[in-house]
């Protein structure tokens, strides 16, 4: 279990969030939804251990009821634009996550190759960064960071420049890889049926603080119909923040 407690943001001498507790266990998806410029970017980078300097956080970390750094090697982030170096080709920045845990470029190759034709990125592995659309580095940046095989995924908007058909089979993806080697996903999304769909749980930040929903139908039920009257919910919980 992975755990924030009481995380307070400012930023700009506002405050962003206040005493933000929020769980996020070793199994399954939570969502993190909430209006934009809210705050959770920035509480995504905090746990990476990468916050800017204009942003300041007050907070708790814990695995597993000990406390951890941030930055904390047992989590792997993917940020919100692709962050990949366009001197390496797609191969080389899908290993980069590996290759920085140590692990030799020869064995790093050996894991990302595969994933290549399952992420749509065939033929892309020599090619560079300003070779592929924005959605085909979103994919690789998405692999560079499952790859890695950390306990927890720290996902922001992984999907969000990819096309609909394609966003379905990475979200496919994405949950038949955290049921085969359990893992913990914090997924940020702007997209409620993507919450709705993915998470077993999600967390709405209203108004500076957390409002954590459990969502215990089965994956397989979770029809846009059998969805509707939770996303109608968390629809009010947005819109709390913003008035008409
Ligand atoms: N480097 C920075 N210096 C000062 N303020 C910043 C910095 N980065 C972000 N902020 C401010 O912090 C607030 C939260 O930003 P953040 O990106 O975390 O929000 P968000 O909820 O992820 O937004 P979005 O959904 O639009 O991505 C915003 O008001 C933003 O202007």
């Amino acid at each position: 279990m992975l755990e924030i407690r009481g995380l307070t943001l400012r930023a700009g001498g506002r405050v962003l969030l206040q005493d933000l507790s929020l769980q996020v266990p070793g199994q399954g998806i939570t969502a993190l939804l909430g209006a934009s410029g809210c705050g959770k970017s920035s509480v995504l980078k905090w746990l990476a251990g990468i916050l800017p300097e204009g942003v300041q956080a007050e907070g708790e970390v814990l695995v597993d009821g000990q406390p951890r750094p941030t930055g904390d090697r047992l989590l792997a982030y993917q940020p919100q634009n692709d962050a990949l170096f366009p001197w390496l080709t797609i191969a080389e920045n899908a290993a980069l996550g590996l290759r920085m845990a140590g692990v030799s470029a020869k064995l790093a190759t050996a894991r990302v190759l595969p994933l290549f034709a399952p992420f749509g990125l065939a033929g892309t592995e020599g090619l560079y960064p300003e070779d592929l659309s924005g959605g085909m580095r979103q994919r690789a940046a998405f692999l560079r960071t499952m790859v890695q095989e950390r306990p927890f995924v720290l996902l922001d908007e992984p999907f969000s420049a990819l096309d609909a058909v394609t966003r379905l089979k990475m979200q496919t993806w994405l949950l038949a890889r955290l049921s085969a080697t359990p893992r913990g996903g914090l997924l940020v999304t702007h997209d409620l049926q993507e919450a709705a769909a993915l998470a077993d749980r999600i967390c709405v930040i209203t108004a500076g603080h957390g409002v954590t929903l459990p969502v215990d139908m089965p994956h397989s039920e979770r029809t846009e119909a059998a969805m509707a009257p939770l996303r109608e919910t968390l629809k009010s919980l947005l819109l709390e923040e913003c008035p008409p």
